[in-house]
């Protein structure tokens, strides 16, 4: 086992030098298509200045005898396609998969400049991460890239669920990890056949009035991933990677859509994934903080000077902690300030 101290030496000779901080670029919505779909990659260009991250899909979604036609699909598109301040990602095979190793080998060697993050589903644990970890050293070292690619994980499988705080902080590389709710219902037996969202059968129920058992109780159906997400989101937090809310498959129901990303991102998320050009604006609405939400924060953070102490603000108490919470909120909204100029916009309105 390597010393603790060589956590940020580069695994391979010739491969650039691991960063120390992940950077926090908007990615609110993680935007899916597939490479090989000629419609889909038709809307790549329209697409990219609409979302924070485009995402070339590999694996499950693209048909087995369309794997090779998808990987090329995307070397032609990266190289083609100037994306801007979007960043361009990749779902790679899994690792047990007959793919992977090509998916690695084409995509680091013919557009490794390109790419900003490799996403990696299925992981189960540590080992994972290392064994890619090692070989993108080795071939970033051999295509001469002078940038590290980051290592995005997904939670999908019980052991990864397990394992998360290990798989979070498992390398520098470590990016961010998204919840896969489709294969980890699968991995834990779960009895449902829903890609995310809730299930009208989870519920909890007000007591019976009486020795009727049936009438007057109402029910409230509750969130099957909410465990999940809150591990994740602690896990990420303790080793400073991003935790993300991945696919919700009912591209019909905008609803609940909004509604499953919204609890993600109050709970801590910074995004989810987009199937569907449909859920792009849903995502950018709920990962950007409300203009109201960031003109509070900086009154807070305003009133509350050096940040210590109490303060009454329209009645609430204010102190060193939620004005913390307040910096969270006015950070996050100046990173999308910055990039999104109707988001500035709104914000300055809000604040007069
Ligand atoms: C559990 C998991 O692993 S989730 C992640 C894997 N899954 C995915 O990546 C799914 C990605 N999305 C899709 O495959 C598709 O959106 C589907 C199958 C869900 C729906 O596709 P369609 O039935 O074609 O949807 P629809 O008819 O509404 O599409 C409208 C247009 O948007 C295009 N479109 C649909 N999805 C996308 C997308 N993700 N990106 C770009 N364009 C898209 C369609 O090609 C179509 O184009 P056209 O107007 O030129 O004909
Ligand atoms: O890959 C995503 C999932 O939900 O499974
Ligand atoms: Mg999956």
């Amino acid at each position: 086992m390597r010393s603790p101290k060589d956590f940020f030496a580069p695994l391979a000779v010739g491969a650039p030098e691991p960063i120390r901080q992940i950077p926090a670029l908007p990615s609110r919505m993680i935007h899916f298509f597939d490479p090989s779909n000629e419609k889909m990659a038709a809307k790549v260009p329209q697409l990219a200045p609409k979302v924070d991250v485009l995402l070339g899909n590999l694996e499950d979604a693209v048909r087995a005898d369309r794997k090779e036609a998808a990987r090329e699909g995307l070397v032609a598109i990266a190289k083609a396609t100037d994306f801007g301040a979007t960043q361009l990602w990749t779902r790679v095979n899994s690792l047990d998969s007959p793919w992977v190793l090509d998916d690695l080998i084409t995509l680091v060697t013919e557009i490794g400049d390109k790419l900003d993050v490799i996403m990696v589903p299925k992981v189960e644990g540590a080992q994972d991460i290392h064994y890619v970890d090692r070989l993108l050293a080795q071939l970033e070292a051999r295509a001469g890239l002078t940038r590290p690619l980051l290592v995005h994980a997904i939670l999908e499988t019980a052991s990864g669920v397990a394992n998360v705080e290990e798989i979070a902080g498992a390398s520098p590389r470590m990016q961010g990890i998204s919840l896969g709710p489709a294969d980890l219902a699968a991995s834990r037996r779960m009895k449902t056949t829903r890609v995310g969202g809730g299930h009208p059968g989870y519920l909890v129920r007000t007591d019976p009035v009486g020795d009727d058992l049936t009438e007057g109780r109402t029910t409230y159906q509750q969130d099957l991933w909410h465990y999940t997400v809150a591990r994740m989101v602690d896990a990420c937090a303790m080793h400073g990677v991003l935790p993300y809310y991945g696919p919700f498959g009912d591209i019909r129901d905008v609803v609940a859509c909004e509604d499953q990303f919204r609890n993600a991102f109050l709970l801590g998320c910074v995004g989810a994934w987009s199937l569907h050009p449909a859920q792009i604006d849903i995502a950018k609405r709920v990962f950007s903080p409300a203009p109201d939400e960031v003109a509070w924060a900086r009154r807070v953070i305003a009133e509350m000077g050096d940040g210590t102490g109490a303060v009454m603000i329209d009645g609430k108490m204010q102190d060193d902690a939620s004005v913390k919470q307040c910096r969270v909120v006015a950070e996050l909204a100046d990173a999308l300030a910055a990039r999104d100029p109707e988001l500035a916009a709104a914000y300055e309105e809000a604040g007069r």
